[in-house]
């Protein structure tokens, strides 16, 4: 029996990322064909090819920590990305994909991802990119910069024919300041080291937080007063005017510490948290302006993680840049800050590709896009469509597509395969006893196959049946559903794997008998042998799907796997799984 490789059908392409010293950014690109239906939330984009065929879809966003790079090579793997870059379309699955990555990491874990997705990285310069997504997204995306001043934020609308040159400040791990002077005219003119891995690593220090979240909720709470030592404290309360510093400035970034005689113990974590991030965005702010200066530039864009939309960094930097440039500067910020470099990577497909970025314009859509990273695009006319996201674990969104299935089995052709109930007995790689012929082992089998779509195919209210096979993938995705449901609450391997053993114990209904989850999918038995031959053939089958479930659901250390059992609580096909 011949199978097709049925992952090249996937709707998600161009795959990019961007691997920087903190995180790891993902943007990919998910269409739903020809077929779509104005969705709910409705945030699409339209790719153009060069035939003019337009592919609908949208741009979806991930991040990971760098550090947590397994739970990166895992989405990819689970959401089959590692199938969307650049494709030799006459080829297999195991021909090489080449995914256009940036960042410092597409070179440091380039072997890394060679070994554990097959992917192989084609290079492109992160500065080229940071350049490439700012202008992406500056003149594809409407109310993308923004003015951030005394507690207003403005957005500003960007004239194409006035857009250069600008200054790009990306505050990622460190900060790098670019001059850009059009599409692909840029030079990188300074940088520092003081950024955003300065703020998390001291303040991990400083305050004992673990993650950046946390260290933002502590700082919203503080006081940088209570640190900083001010120009009043220096002063006897009163303004140094003359030199144009209020009483209230800053004159030491933790200056008072000196004075106080205190230790660290005697501060509260949340006012070390605040002088921090005040210290670091100031600074950055400062440099940038004169930088601004050193090549008359009236216009800052600042990207990178660091400033995740907070009120009280961007306040601060644009204080920085007004104060400083006497208000002649002007600092904005991007919406989509810390997808600059993902963003370009995305974006250069268009070199070595049919579909063509430069086509993407922006489609104004009447409704608010649900997340902030969701991006509406459209090409002049064209309406588009389509999916929503579901956020399953914060901060990474999770693409969904239309409400059809959309993986269908490969195994298509019937000749010479024994059927029961109209479902085709399609070969197993199992040792386990029953009526499967045994399936070559380096072969894809249907569970293999219910596996790997299960994520995907789990999302859709209702299926366009392609072939029997079919079928038995969508009775496999209800198992995979019902076994996660009863794997929900197992904290360790060996307690879901006795779950599991108690479910292989229960009754298997067949069609005809009241608990068959969907009645009408499969022809009735004409038979009591045709019967138990399908309940044997689905014993077999379920018993092999749950033993390879175990083993994807849970990690090699024996704890669960989050972005398994995330969809226990999941609906298919809009039964109640208990
Ligand atoms: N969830 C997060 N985890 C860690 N750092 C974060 C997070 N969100 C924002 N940051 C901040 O963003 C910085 C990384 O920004 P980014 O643009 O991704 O840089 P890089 O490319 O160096 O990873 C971190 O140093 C930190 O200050
Ligand atoms: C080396 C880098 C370009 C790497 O980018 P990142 O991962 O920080 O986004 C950046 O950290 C940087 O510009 N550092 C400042 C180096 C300097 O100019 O002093």
């Amino acid at each position: 029996m011949e199978t097709q490789d049925f992952r090249f059908s996937s709707q998600i392409s161009h795959l990019a990322l961007d691997i920087g010293g903190t995180l790891i950014k993902l943007v990919y690109f998910s269409s739903n064909g020809d077929h779509c239906e104005e969705s709910r939330d409705g945030t699409s984009i339209v790719v153009r090819n060069n035939g003019g065929s337009v592919l609908q879809g949208k741009l979806c966003f991930a991040k990971f920590e760098t550090r947590k790079i397994d739970d990166c090579l895992e989405f990819i793997r689970f959401n089959i990305l590692h199938h969307s870059g650049d494709q030799h379309q006459n080829g297999t699955a195991c021909d090489k994909l080449t995914v256009k990555a940036t960042g410092g990491g597409a070179f440091k874990f380039a072997d890394l991802f060679k070994e554990k997705l097959g992917i192989v990285f084609d290079k492109e310069d992160e500065m080229h990119c940071l350049v490439g997504g700012a202008n992406f997204l500056l003149k594809t995306v409407p109310r993308e910069a923004f003015t951030y001043l005394d507690g207003q934020k403005e957005f500003v609308e960007i004239d194409h024919n006035d857009l250069y040159p600008y200054l790009l400040v990306n505050i990622g791990s460190g900060v790098s300041m670019i001059k850009v002077d059009g599409d692909g005219e840029y030079e990188r003119i300074s940088g520092t080291s003081l950024g955003g891995g300065t703020f998390l690593g001291l303040g991990k220090l400083l305050t004992k937080c673990k993650s950046f979240d946390e260290l933002l909720e502590l700082s919203h709470h503080g006081n940088n007063r209570v640190i900083d030592m001010l120009v009043g404290d220096i002063y006897g309360g009163t303004d140094y005017s003359k030199i144009g510093l209020s009483s209230t400035a800053i004159a030491s970034s933790f200056g008072k510490a000196i004075s106080d005689g205190k230790e660290l113990e005697d501060y509260q974590p949340e006012d070390v948290a605040r002088s921090l991030l005040r210290m670091i965005s100031n600074n950055i702010g400062q440099i940038a302006y004169l930088n601004a200066l050193r090549f008359d530039l009236k216009r800052i864009f600042f990207g990178g993680f660091f400033i995740r939309g907070l009120e009280y960094t961007m306040d601060t930097i644009s204080v920085a840049v007004h104060f400083w440039s006497r208000g002649e500067a002007k600092a904005m910020f991007l919406t989509h800050e810390g997808f600059l470099g993902a963003l370009g990577a995305f974006a250069s497909y268009n070199k070595t590709q049919s579909h063509d970025t430069n086509d993407l314009k922006p489609h104004h859509h009447h409704h608010h896009t649900v997340q902030q990273r969701e991006e509406t695009f459209n090409c002049s006319g064209e309406i588009s469509v389509l999916t929503s996201f579901d956020s399953i674990v914060p901060d990474q969104l999770v693409f969904q597509i239309g409400n059809k299935m959309v993986y269908h089995s490969s195994f298509v052709e019937e000749e010479g395969i024994t059927k029961a109930c109209g479902c085709p007995l399609l070969p197993l790689k199992s040792h386990i006893k029953g009526p499967a012929p045994v399936s070559e082992q380096d072969r894809t089998d249907i569970v293999d196959e219910a596996i790997t779509f299960f994520r995907a195919n789990v999302f859709f209210t209702n299926f366009d049946i392609k072939s029997p096979a079919d079928k038995l993938l969508i009775y496999l995705t209800f198992y995979i559903n019902v076994a996660l449901k009863r794997l929900e609450g197992c904290r360790t391997l060996a307690v879901g794997t006795k779950a599991i053993i108690n479910l292989g114990l229960e009754d298997i209904p067949v069609p005809g008998e009241a608990e068959f989850p969907f009645p009408g999918l499969f022809p009735l038995p004409q038979s009591n042998e045709e019967a138990d031959l399908f309940r044997n053939y689905l014993k077999q089958v379920r018993e092999e799907t749950s033993g390879r479930l175990l083993s994807v659901a849970y990690r090699a250390n024996g704890t669960p796997n989050k972005w398994w059992l995330a969809f226990a609580k999941r609906k298919f096909m809009n039964v109640v799984v208990l």
